[in-house]
């Protein structure tokens, strides 16, 4: 393929990348908004940051829902980093609502 071709078929996949990120993004805020309402009610009620339970329930939904069998494992792994991320946020609300008592 000559290098123009080649640039402008990258071109044509990073545009891709584009648009999907600019879906992505607005989704994973509604995504932490929850996460922040879910840690103000662990802290509450004193409940444990990592439920297990609810990250297997969520991982088996998804490796159900998706379309193309090989891409399961990768999906996986970018959710155990979702769920890591948003443990992170949880952890600072939550530490943000106990240092609000002192
Ligand atoms: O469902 C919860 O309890 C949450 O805090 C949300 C969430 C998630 O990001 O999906 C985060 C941490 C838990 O380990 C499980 C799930």
């Amino acid at each position: 393929m000559a290098e123009e071709e080649t640039n402008k078929e990258l071109k044509k996949w990073r545009d891709q990348i584009n648009a999907v990120d600019a879906q992505i993004v607005p989704l994973l805020e509604k995504r932490l908004a929850a996460a922040k309402q879910i840690a103000q009610i662990k802290h509450t009620h004193q409940l444990a940051l990592t439920n297990r339970g609810r990250e297997k329930e969520i991982l088996e939904t998804l490796a159900s829902s998706v379309n193309d069998e090989t891409l399961a494992p990768y999906i996986r792994e970018l959710y155990q980093d979702v769920f890591l991320v948003s443990k992170q946020y949880q952890a600072k609300v939550i530490k943000e609502l106990q240092d609000q008592e002192k």
